[in-house]
């Protein structure tokens, strides 16, 4: 495979200065990555005491960090950790930091092409301001604030406003029906509630003001409701422009302990109650600076834009570009509205640097035959970001061949839990198709074995062996902790002389690291393929299929049946025109046996009229494969699906197998 562009050790990169600080400061070897991941997990107080001073955090916080280990990092357990205990700060400060740099700090922009500015210096005031109106409300440290919002401005001010006071943030995007946001937000017994009036999609305008309306009904604890754009606001309502023009005074962050709630974050909750996922304060600034500004590299010299939405943590990720100083790009619209060259519309027009999109968004670019890098002036870009899912080997041959050759890949994988990434690209490091760079710094990941063994060149269980200071502080509402650890330190793993002494993070994906260090992710490990004892990750199936030309999207299953049986369909949407005929199953299978194994060929392609996804976009492999096993007690909840409808087509699929 091809490196599509070689690390430049030297380079003044904000990793290389770090690296030289660590050097100088602590005398540990930083020569090469390798070098600065080890260190980085052996020592993880130093590591975070070297991130802190790296950025000067001293200068953020009420008292200055102490001296030795325990200071930053009391407690190793996990879960429990206990990170950074007599420290005292807020995130919003960090953000505040660049107050003075000229510009825009965020932009909007509809899909209809509206665009709207927000300067850095009409940040403070416009927090200060908010904040106010908040506090006015009785907002206070601890409250919660919840949102209901397409991905503009307005969001992100509302967000640091809250967080200003100490407060909750909690966001959910506005395609969610009103239920479907009560479910989660309700949870949180919300003070104030942000909503907008509307947003436009796929060439339509959504109009959210009855749904905003029965959200706000639904929240039993309200004590204000601030809308947005709303030419008519109901009396009952705040509108926005008023909220915002509180008296601004001399804004203060409030400074808060290391690991106060900042945020709650909801897992997808398709099959139960939606988990919220509590991070504090400390554990998203050290995490957002570390992964923003070390391995992006995002200075107030990049325009960093992640199409995203609120109820998917790369919203959250979007906004640490402002930590970093740099400005952020918030898009309301379809990406392919009014079709698959919108989003590099937006970064040739917008001037992005760092530009951050999903397998999907690419693969409909590579579907549509666009050139971008032909069509756009894309010199500013130095970096592409892509998550959601894995992104296949040939999507990157493929931005290299038609966006610009050579612009370096970050193919990043985490998620909500940690509202970061574990691993990715890194700036300066090679990129290969098909696979992450680097495990980010202060990420203890290894793959492991049944037998808790870690492997190299293998397929294993994505684990983490040490605490992260952005790991959950907490889930909502689980006071004894039983459904934390539940979601991550319950896998049993199987007897062998290596079972792990100490709780280890099991995320749920199936990883190969590679003797270079870089990682290839396979799947979910809950979604395995397991044909008869051969385990295969459906990740690999998507990446060969997809690629078709014909092939929109592909969703495979592995059905276990009565006395043995086992069913592999592979569920395939087609591109407009294209028809799913022999001569196309006889490719699928070709393909699937040349590139991967003849092991991993379906029983069946079976055309789909859809593949139901969750809200942020991944497949449903896991309660689909149980509804077409026929067991009763999956109960899909029908607010967490794109379309709810698929799910009773493809347990008629379930049905109509003959075993
Ligand atoms: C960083 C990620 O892992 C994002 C996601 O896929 O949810």
């Amino acid at each position: 495979m091809t490196t599509t562009s070689d690390a430049v050790p030297t380079a003044d990169t904000q990793m290389n200065r770090f690296g030289h600080f660590v050097h100088e400061r602590f005398g540990v070897d930083t020569s090469d990555y390798d070098a600065r991941w080890s260190w980085s997990v052996r020592q993880p107080a130093q590591f975070w005491r070297a991130v802190w001073e790296f950025f000067d955090l001293d200068a953020l916080a009420a008292e200055p960090l102490g001296r030795g280990d325990e200071a930053v990092l009391a407690d190793d357990r996990m879960p429990g950790a206990v990170w950074f205990p007599g420290v005292r700060l807020n995130y919003v400060d960090q953000v505040l930091r660049h107050a003075a740099l000229p510009g825009a700090a965020i932009v909007g922009i509809d899909e209809a092409g509206e665009r709207s500015e927000i300067a850095w210096s009409e940040l403070p005031s416009q927090v200060a301001g908010l904040a106010s109106t908040l506090r006015a409300h009785g907002v206070g440290p601890g409250d919660v604030v919840a949102a209901y919002l397409p991905d503009i401005p307005e969001a992100v001010i509302a967000f640091l406003a809250t967080a200003s006071l100490g407060a909750v943030w909690s966001g959910c995007g506005q395609d969610y029906a009103p239920q479907g946001a009560a479910g989660r937000l309700g949870q949180l017994a919300p003070k104030v509630l942000f909503t907008a009036a509307g947003y436009r999609y796929n060439g339509k305008v959504v109009d959210k003001r009855s749904d905003s309306a029965e959200l706000a009904g639904l929240l039993p604890n309200l004590l204000a409701h601030i809308t947005i754009g709303d030419a008519d606001p109901a009396p009952s309502t705040i509108d926005y422009a008023e909220a915002r023009a509180g008296d601004p005074g001399d804004l203060r962050p409030l400074q808060v302990p290391f690991d106060r709630p900042l945020w709650v974050l909801f897992s997808s909750g398709t099959t139960g109650r939606p988990k919220g996922i509590v991070h504090g304060h400390g554990g998203v600034l050290l995490e957002h600076l570390k992964a923003g500004a070390l391995h992006g590299d995002l200075s107030s010299n990049d325009v960093f834009f992640w199409q995203t939405a609120l109820s998917w943590m790369m919203w959250n990720y979007q906004v640490a570009g402002l930590l970093c100083g740099s400005r952020i790009v918030c898009y309301s619209g379809s990406p392919l509205y009014p079709d698959a060259d919108r989003l590099w519309q937006i970064v040739d027009d917008e001037r992005v640097t760092y530009f951050g999109t999903s397998p999907g968004q690419l693969q409909a670019s590579r579907k549509a035959g666009l050139e971008p890098g032909r069509r756009h002036d894309l010199n500013r870009l130095r970096a592409l970001g892509s998550t959601g899912s894995s992104l296949a080997a040939d999507l990157f041959t493929w931005v290299d061949d038609h966006v610009r050759s050579g612009l370096p890949i970050s193919s990043i994988s985490g998620g909500t839990d940690i509202v970061s990434a574990f691993a990715g690209g890194s700036t300066g490091e090679p990129v290969v198709p098909g696979e992450l760079s680097v495990r980010y710094l202060g990420v203890a990941l290894e793959s492991w074995s049944p037998e808790a063994r870690p492997l190299v060149g293998e397929v294993g269980e994505l684990v983490v062996t040490a605490p992260m200071p952005s790991m959950p502080v907490s889930f909502w509402d689980d006071p004894d902790g039983a459904r934390y650890r539940a979601a991550y330190f319950a896998h049993e793993w199987e007897s062998g002389a290596s079972n792990p002494e100490k709780p280890v993070w099991r995320h749920g994906d199936w990883v190969t690291v590679t003797e270079r260090g870089s990682l290839v992710i396979h799947g979910r490990s809950d979604a395995t393929l397991n044909r008869h004892g051969i385990r295969m990750g459906s990740a690999d199936i998507y990446e060969v299929v997809e690629a078709l030309d014909e092939i929109a999207e592909a969703f495979v299953l592995g059905v276990d049946g009565p006395d043995g049986a086992y069913w592999m369909p592979l569920f395939v949407t087609l591109v407009p025109g294209a028809t799913l005929d022999d001569a196309l199953i006889g490719r699928i299978a070709a393909s699937v046996r040349d590139r991967l194994s003849k092991r991993h060929v379906p029983d069946e392609v079976i055309e789909a009229p859809g593949i139901p996804h969750t809200r942020t976009g991944k497949k449903l492999e896991v309660p689909v494969t149980a509804i077409l096993a026929g067991r009763s007690e999956v109960n899909i909840d029908p607010k967490a699906v794109d379309d709810y409808a698929l799910i009773n087509w493809y347990a008629e699929q379930g049905r109509a197998h003959r075993w």
